[in-house]
């Protein structure tokens, strides 16, 4: 058995569970409860607050753990970046109300700041002495109730400053995704290498499309240049002995270039298709 510890809400939780649903494995927090054994998969899952999952893997006592990029680096940990996930970007921002007047963000440093980040303001603004509020969450209305003025708080759409009346200001703090940590004394785990594995096997799946096509042998090399997959295209002969059919991996994002590519050059009968999974 190996824990696994994934954010029990917010922006995190949903991408996990289908992430992991997607891998196999069955993953189901409880009503109530914070525990979940997927027994066939000899993996239990805990759902803890993204910000606490950092010091479980620091202290061993989780093996694996998702969470933002942002609170790893705030409460550095030791843990060891395995994957970087496709969702949870956000950024670190700083922000006052919408008519405030700052020419450079540094004249934030004789503010007073209220933020869930307090380690990543100090770094950045390189300095012990800053008038610091520290907030577990919410942090977007302490302006207005007089606690502070301004914040660094999490931004995505900017929709949740612009609700609060907050602009931004200056340049991002810290850039942040979701990542899959493991513990330093985890990560020779046989369990824990399988679970890395399946986990980047699915990443590689959403990144990856089939692509399929029958080509003239004499422009062989040519179709290939354009298809050269990751370890290298799969030929087979067709019936027809002037005609080879190729198979190739090919990254989702160039996909439909690469179709118009082959088929201009003279490729027939090309398919895409979408990856399932994969184990590389
Ligand atoms: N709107 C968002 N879009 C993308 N990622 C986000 C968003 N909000 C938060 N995150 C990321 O998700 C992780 C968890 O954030 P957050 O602290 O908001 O969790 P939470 O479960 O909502 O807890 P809390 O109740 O303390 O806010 C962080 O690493 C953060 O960068
Ligand atoms: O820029 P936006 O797209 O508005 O997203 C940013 C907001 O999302 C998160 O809040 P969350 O949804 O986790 O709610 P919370 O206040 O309960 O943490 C984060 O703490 C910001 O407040
Ligand atoms: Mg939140």
């Amino acid at each position: 058995m190996i824990r696994v510890a994934l954010p029990n809400k917010g922006a995190l939780y949903g991408p996990c569970v289908e992430l992991l649903t997607s891998c196999g494995y069955k993953v189901k927090k409880p009503t109530k409860g914070l525990y979940f054994e997927d027994s066939k998969n000899q993996v239990e899952f805990y759902f803890l607050r993204a910000s606490d999952i950092p010091m479980y893997l620091n202290k061993g006592i989780i093996d694996v753990g998702v969470t933002g990029e942002d609170f790893h680096r705030e409460k550095q940990s030791q843990a060891s970046k395995m994957l970087d996930l496709p969702f949870g970007h956000s950024k670190l921002c700083i922000a006052a109300m919408e008519n405030t007047i700052l020419d450079d963000s540094n004249q934030v440093k004789s503010l007073r700041i209220a933020t869930s980040f307090p380690n990543l303001v100090k770094q950045h603004f390189n300095s012990t002495g800053l008038d610091l509020v520290e907030l577990d969450g919410a942090v977007e209305i302490s302006i207005s109730l007089g606690l502070a003025d301004c914040v660094v708080d999490i931004v995505e759409t900017g929709a949740t400053l612009k609700s609060a009346g907050l602009k931004v200001v200056g340049e991002p703090i810290f850039t942040s995704n979701a990542a899959l940590f493991s513990a330093q004394e985890s990560q020779s785990k046989e369990d824990v290498k399988r679970f890395i594995d399946r986990v980047n096997g699915r990443l590689i799946a959403l990144e990856y499309q089939m692509v399929e096509y029958d080509v003239p042998t004499n422009l062989l090399d040519k179709a290939c240049e354009l298809t050269p997959g990751i370890q290298s295209p799969t030929i087979s002969q067709l019936k027809n002995h002037a005609w080879c059919s190729v198979k190739s991996m090919v990254k989702k994002e160039d996909a439909h270039q690469i179709l118009d590519q082959l088929k201009a050059i003279g490729c027939k009968a090309i398919l895409l298709t979408n990856i399932e999974m994969a184990r590389m």
